[in-house]
């Protein structure tokens, strides 16, 4: 086969992503950029990173710190009035699964989903999200997925929650640019799961990606530290564990934390 062939066939086979994505040196944070934005007509999703935030949040009142020029900071708007305000965390595991497939095959066996939606390798954190909604009329009418992915950073706070980076990981730097667009693509891929609202299929499988998903373990609650061990999480997000005595304790997110292993 002639070499002009042969890279057309190449590039055939590279998925190109169709998503609009804003490229921002610094913004105060990526999913307040996109509370304003008005998208076009025929823009389904559409995605903007930031190479530095100067107020981004995390999870609760939490601020989410990142060094400049070093990670993945962006957030993902997507229209899913397909989905009804109860079953909105179908979204929270659709944006998760969507990262840990990029992630696994950048780093193999032992990324896992830490409930509701962080991306934990081995026992540390790689990457968490903020996910906001706007809703209408009992739907979904804006749903913004955000991200903040330690990729390149090796020397964190130490208040950070345990973090570490893919560079950490690999031992050596990782081209942003590539790994964004692969995530792009993935969340681009599997929406179909959302049009097909098949929450089965989808729960089965953030169920064996969930860190600590077998066995028992420490939790922490208001009333102290237990060992439970998963048993669900119900479609409307709530964590359900069973104690040692075989006591069902039910949990919203930030009414639970996870104790040493
Ligand atoms: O607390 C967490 O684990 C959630 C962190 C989410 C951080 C990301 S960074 C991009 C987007 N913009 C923000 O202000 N927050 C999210």
């Amino acid at each position: 086969m002639k070499i002009i062939d042969k890279l057309k066939k190449a590039f055939e086979k590279q998925p190109v992503s169709t998503t609009k994505i804003v490229r921002l040196d610094s913004v105060e944070s990526t999913n307040g950029y996109l509370r304003t934005y008005k998208p076009e007509e025929n823009e389904p999703m559409t995605v903007v990173m930031a190479d530095y935030q100067t107020a981004g949040r995390g999870q609760g009142t939490n601020k989410w710190e990142s060094e400049a020029g070093k990670n993945l900071l962006f957030s993902v708007l997507l229209h899913p009035y397909e989905i009804p305000v109860a079953t909105q965390f179908l979204l929270s595991m659709y944006g998760a699964l969507c990262l840990r497939d990029v992630l696994t095959k950048y780093v193999g066996e032992d990324i896992t989903l830490k409930w509701p939606n962080d991306i934990y390798w081995k026992n540390k954190k790689l990457s968490g999200t903020l996910i906001e909604t706007k809703l209408s009329g009992g739907r979904i009418k804006d749903c913004i997925f955000g991200v903040g992915l330690n990729v390149n950073q090796t020397v964190f706070k130490s208040d950070a929650p345990n973090p570490v980076s893919l560079c950490q990981i690999l031992g050596k730097e990782i081209d942003r640019e590539a790994l964004l667009q692969k995530i792009v693509q993935a969340f681009e891929r599997n929406y179909e799961w959302i049009r097909s609202a098949n929450y089965g299929a989808i729960s089965s499988m953030y169920h064996d990606a969930l860190y600590r998903g077998k066995g028992f373990y420490w939790y922490e609650d208001k009333d102290g530290a237990f060992e439970g061990a998963i048993v669900e999480v119900e479609d409307n997000g709530h964590l359900i564990l069973r104690d040692r005595e075989g006591r069902i304790r039910t949990y919203e997110f930030k009414e639970i934390k996870y104790g040493k292993i």
